[in-house]
């Protein structure tokens, strides 16, 4: 059986790499070309499953940040047995929502969550496939902080 380190190694040259895409100077890494490989989705799975439940008993619920962490956050929350919810791009969810804008690599964007699905002090583990610049992950977790004190 492989190591963790080695499936990482494994996992990493399963990830193609697109230079100035979409635009010119991004390095755009394509974890569809992981994910169209059922040993390395199955790898990558295991590998994410076991580092949330080092954490699991600080966590109530899984967010998922539109759209690429849709892909990890269900799986990870259906095997913690703890809620998933979505962070979606505006105008998606319905009913009241918390809206916050963003920065990304190659854009800006505005972000929505529904109100309530939350509870105050409630802990999240927010979960989308890579950070560039970082700015959407943390427009979210100054957001947690801000409105639900919940954090890991
Ligand atoms: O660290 P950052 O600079 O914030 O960039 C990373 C974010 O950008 C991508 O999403 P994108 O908004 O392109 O949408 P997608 O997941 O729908 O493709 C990616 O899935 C991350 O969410
Ligand atoms: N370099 C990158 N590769 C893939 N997705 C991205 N989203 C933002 N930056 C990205």
């Amino acid at each position: 059986m492989s190591s963790d380190k080695e499936d990482i190694e494994f996992l990493k040259g399963c990830l193609k790499s697109y230079p100035d895409f979409p635009n010119k100077g991004i390095l755009f890494q394509d974890i569809f070309s992981l994910l169209s490989q059922p040993e390395a989705f199955g790898k990558l799975k295991k590998l994410l499953v076991s580092r949330a439940k080092t954490v699991a008993p600080q966590i109530d619920v899984v967010v998922g940040l539109d759209s690429r962490g849709f892909l990890f956050g269900p799986i990870i929350a259906l095997e913690l047995g703890i809620p998933f919810l979505p962070v979606r791009k505006k105008g998606k969810l319905p009913g009241k929502v918390f809206t916050e804008s963003y920065q990304l690599e190659y854009g800006e964007d505005i972000l929505e969550m529904q109100d309530g699905v939350i509870k105050e002090g409630q802990k999240a583990l927010i979960v989308d496939d890579l950070i560039a610049t970082g700015g959407m992950f943390i427009e979210y977790f100054w957001y947690f902080v801000r409105y639900y004190i919940c954090y890991i």
